[in-house]
């Protein structure tokens, strides 16, 4: 990827970041940066059902339409493969309503409590446009809680490859694997703004924008 000149090119007109989630917001501009013209709106968008790519496109369409320019939303998911991925796109109504013990007692029926931390971007050019579509993927397990509960389901879900939950843990944050396997999912949130850096050029979407 070019640096923020390029990205210019691309996104003559900022990328409104559209969520009603403040840590959400805080961890996605900690990592994007400078690298495109970005904002954000605090809109609290409808949460849909369906399968969590279609939600996630249909997410970015409201918003576009909201915002009549270039969106991008993001969906959170944390998906047990015992129930072949519940709760989902539903996992914030689960958790509020049944709090980490009640997510680790979905589970006390089977043996596997292995899980998936899925993050879903769209981004959609304005209201007229088809949603582009991104998917990252952190697979881990449902344990008890662990850690400080600053953060949705951070403190059940462990990780693969590490016995801390994916809470950042101080003192040091920036030096632990934790913080590292942290970022990679959150950097498997950025691949979808890259991609579609690409994907933006290739359809020369940059004159649609500069008219
Ligand atoms: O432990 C966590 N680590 C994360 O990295 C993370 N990202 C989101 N969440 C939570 O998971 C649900 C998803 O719902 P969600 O994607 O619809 O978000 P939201 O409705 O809060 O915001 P938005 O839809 O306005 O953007 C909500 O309860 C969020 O608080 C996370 N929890
Ligand atoms: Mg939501």
């Amino acid at each position: 990827m070019s640096g923020s000149g390029g990205a210019m090119r691309v996104f003559p007109r900022p990328v409104t970041f559209v969520t009603g989630n403040a840590k959400k917001l805080e961890e996605v501009r900690a990592i994007l940066g400078q690298s495109i013209p970005f904002q954000s709106l605090k809109l609290d968008l409808p949460e849909l059902q369906g399968e969590p790519e279609e939600i996630s496109k249909e997410k970015a369409r409201l918003a576009a339409v909201q915002v009549n320019g270039p969106v991008l939303v993001e969906d959170t998911c944390l998906c047990f493969n015992a129930l072949n991925g519940l709760p989902g796109p539903y996992i914030k109504w689960f958790l509020q309503k049944t709090g980490h013990e009640g997510l680790n007692n979905l589970l006390k029926a089977y043996e596997d409590k292995s899980a998936y931390a899925m993050c879903i971007f769209s981004l959609a050019l304005g209201p007229e446009d088809e949603p582009i579509t991104f998917v990252g993927k952190t697979p881990g397990k449902i344990v008890p809680a662990r850690g400080p509960t600053d953060f949705g389901w951070d403190p059940i879900f462990e990780p693969e490859g590490y016995e801390q939950t994916f809470v950042l843990p101080p003192p040091h944050p920036f030096l632990s694997n934790l913080y590292h396997t942290r970022l990679r999912l959150r950097y498997q949130k950025l691949t979808p703004i890259y991609s579609s850096h690409l994907a933006l050029k290739s359809l020369r979407l940059d004159q649609f924008f500069s008219q």
